[in-house]
């Protein structure tokens, strides 16, 4: 295809034109040739229509002349200089400050105020806040819209909002205009009142570059060039007529360029937009502060929670430890049950020694292995078990632990049986619950492998062993003739004494063979504790990073695909001159605010839990302040690292292309 060209003649002035283009080319992808090699000069003042038909290559040779896309060949000179050659940040001060954009759909901020929306050029320019409403409000005024000055985009009708796209546009003072189908979705009257602000504009000194299928736009231009498959062709009023008209006195581009005083990057600008964008999609933004929520109220009710459970258990081992001794026999089975048979000597042999104060034998037995049941097995087949603790003791470990059993009496009568050789159980309330007995009345049985068991009493409560009020107590004869027992006697001793007593204790039970049993003190727990406590506490902490961590992978990916639906906002505020960096800066500052906003969220659900849980459990709840302050830190810091990936894809992206959405 041979090349096309509607130059001017450079002799009739020194002055070269505002925009020059030689031998431009461009094709896409798919190997679909735009433009073939074009050549246009358009001077300062002109008013030039793009005409041709569909898919001539228009919108492609307006996007290269307002530098929002690239072209693959030839040259393109602005005011003389080569575009091609200028850096990422001179293009961005051309879109800023020499190109205004108009595009067919108007691309007006929904959530924002017409205000906003007006003034949304000079916030990209750098124009100082105080001074950006005149000119704001001048720009409304233009276009018959300074009554809406305060309604949201998404309230203003089509028509509206392209005339205020317009006045965006023209509120930068920018000296050339670009349009693309600027009537395009407009009907008559609105399209008739846009053609008169481009000629206004043009007769106020702007250069008005139009790509239009409306005749009306291409009647209202000076000139006319029509692209047919990528190649232009004069039509009309490209004489020294046009030249003339051209040339005449008007504001000269550094003159407009520099009109309004210019201000530095405003970061409260940044601030806004991510508070205005935050709030203005009020449903994504509040499943994005959930998921950041839900990852740090896991954390921090799993760190304070864990806290609170490793003092409370540190809390009980110190008591234990001052004045509690546990006693086991080594050995078979024979000598565990003998153990057990001469419990009632063992405990007058101790009683002897100084500084006990008592003692009592228990066993845990496993429900697995014995079948707990509210009736006759025979009776009702198939009724279900008691899966809870069960364990067999005397009255006076109960004593030790400071059960407090019901009727008054109860644990005298459970012993009593033992002595007679009857079997007798005490149940803890909340096993009660569980095996469906609403009260623990007189005359309840329970069958323990078979066998009735006489029900003497409930236990309300062990200050020392919260956890049986959940377990099922049986005396030693419930369990007459069983093997493999392993029995636990419980010394308490005077506060202090368990240490000293470690080697005397065995000798009081059996001076002969001391061995026979092994003493532990409570104290020995201790540093188990810290152990398992530090093992228990590093496995809740990877749990709820991971969790942290899966939550910042669903809100990042919310965040892009809010990008993805932002997409058309962010190629037009790239149009309007922002630099990748300040929209980076929208994302990442979105992240932190939302990512804030759910670390507070999350910390106070993560604090309720704890404190919660703790009420429930009665235990002291350990809550340190920095908590809440991890929790948000960690929130901000997770949303600012979710949001990396969306604000690098919505910063790199193309303009062109997402223009056209
Ligand atoms: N990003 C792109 N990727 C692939 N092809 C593209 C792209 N942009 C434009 N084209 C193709 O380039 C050709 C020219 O497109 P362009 O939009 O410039 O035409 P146009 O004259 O403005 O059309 P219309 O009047 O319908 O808007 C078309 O064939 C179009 O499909």
């Amino acid at each position: 295809m041979s090349d096309c060209g509607l130059q001017r003649q450079r002799d009739i002035g020194p002055r070269a034109p505002a925009i020059s283009l030689r031998g431009v080319a461009k094709s896409f992808d798919a190997g679909t040739a735009a433009l073939r090699g074009c050549d246009l000069d358009i001077e300062e003042g002109d008013f030039v229509a793009i005409v041709g038909a569909s898919g001539s290559g228009k919108s492609t040779l307006l996007n290269i002349i307002g530098t929002l896309d690239r072209p693959d060949r030839g040259e393109y000179r602005l005011h003389g200089r080569r575009v091609e050659d200028l850096p990422e940040r001179e293009l961005n001060r051309l879109r800023k400050q020499t190109f205004a954009f108009v595009f067919q759909e108007s691309h007006v901020l929904r959530e924002e105020t017409a205000a906003r929306n007006a003034a949304l050029g000079l916030r990209v320019q750098g124009v100082r806040r105080r001074e950006r409403p005149a000119a704001a409000a001048k720009g409304l005024a233009r276009v018959g819209l300074g009554h809406r000055w305060s309604t949201r985009g998404r309230h203003l009708s089509g028509g509206e909002r392209q005339r205020l796209a317009f006045a965006r546009a023209a509120s930068t003072g920018a000296p050339i205009l670009l349009a693309d189908e600027p009537t395009g979705n407009l009907d008559s009257r609105n399209g008739e009142e846009l053609i008169a602000q481009l000629s206004q504009l043009n007769a106020e000194g702007t250069t008005v570059v139009v790509v239009t299928h409306d005749d009306r736009v291409a009647a209202a231009a000076h000139r006319r060039v029509r692209i047919a498959d990528g190649v232009l062709i004069e039509e009309s009023g490209g004489g020294p007529e046009a030249e003339t008209r051209a040339r005449a006195p008007r504001g000269t581009l550094p003159e407009r360029a520099n009109n309004v005083r210019r201000a530095r990057w405003d970061p409260l600008d940044d601030v806004s937009d991510a508070l205005s964008s935050a709030t203005s999609r009020i449903g994504r933004s509040a499943m994005v502060v959930l998921a950041f929520a839900l990852g740090v109220a896991g954390l921090t009710a799993s760190v304070g929670l864990s806290e609170s459970a490793a003092a409370q258990v540190s809390q009980r081992i110190s008591a234990a430890a001052l004045d509690e001794i546990t006693v086991t026999a080594t050995g078979d089975p024979t000598t565990q049950h003998e153990f057990f048979a001469r419990t009632g000597q063992i405990r007058e042999d101790l009683a002897r020694v100084e500084g006990v104060r008592g003692s009592g034998v228990t066993a845990t037995l496993s429900s697995q292995e014995y079948s707990v049941t509210v009736l006759a097995p025979h009776s009702v087949p198939g009724q279900s078990r008691f899966r809870g603790e069960l364990l067999t003791a005397d009255g006076a470990w109960l004593g030790l632990q400071g059960a407090v059993a019901s009727p008054q009496g109860a644990v005298a009568a459970f012993d009593a049986a033992n002595q007679r050789g009857q079997p007798a159980a005490l149940i803890g309330e909340g096993a009660a619950r569980t095996l469906g007995l609403d009260s623990v009345a007189a005359g309840q049985q329970l069958w323990i492998d078979g066998r009735r068991v006489d029900v003497v009493g409930a236990i309300r409560g062990a200050a020392r062993a919260p956890g049986l009020g959940d377990a099922v107590v049986v005396n030693f004869a419930s369990l007459a003739g069983r093997a493999g027992l392993s029995p636990v006697l419980l010394v308490r001793t005077e506060d202090g004494y368990p240490a000293a007593l470690r080697s005397a204790i065995p000798l009081a039970l059996d001076a002969a063979q001391p061995g026979t049993y092994t003493v532990s003190l409570t104290a020995d727990l201790r540093s188990l504790r810290r152990g398992v406590s530090a093992d228990l506490a590093d496995l809740v902490r990877v749990v709820s990073w991971a969790l942290l961590l899966f939550s910042g992978l669903g809100a990042a990916s919310a965040m892009y695909l809010a990008v993805q639906s932002r997409s058309a906002e962010i190629a037009l505020r790239r149009a309007l001159g922002a630099s990748r960096p300040s929209i980076a800066r929208i994302f990442l500052l979105e992240g932190a605010v939302l990512g804030l906003g759910g670390g507070l969220l999350g910390s106070a659900f993560g604090v309720g839990a704890v404190v919660v849980y703790c009420l429930l459990q009665r235990w002291t709840a350990v809550l340190s302040s920095e908590l809440v302050w991890l929790g948000t830190g960690i929130g901000a810091v997770v949303g600012v690292a979710a949001a990396v990936y969306p604000a690098w894809a919505a910063a790199t992206g193309p303009i062109a292309e997402r223009i056209r959405g």
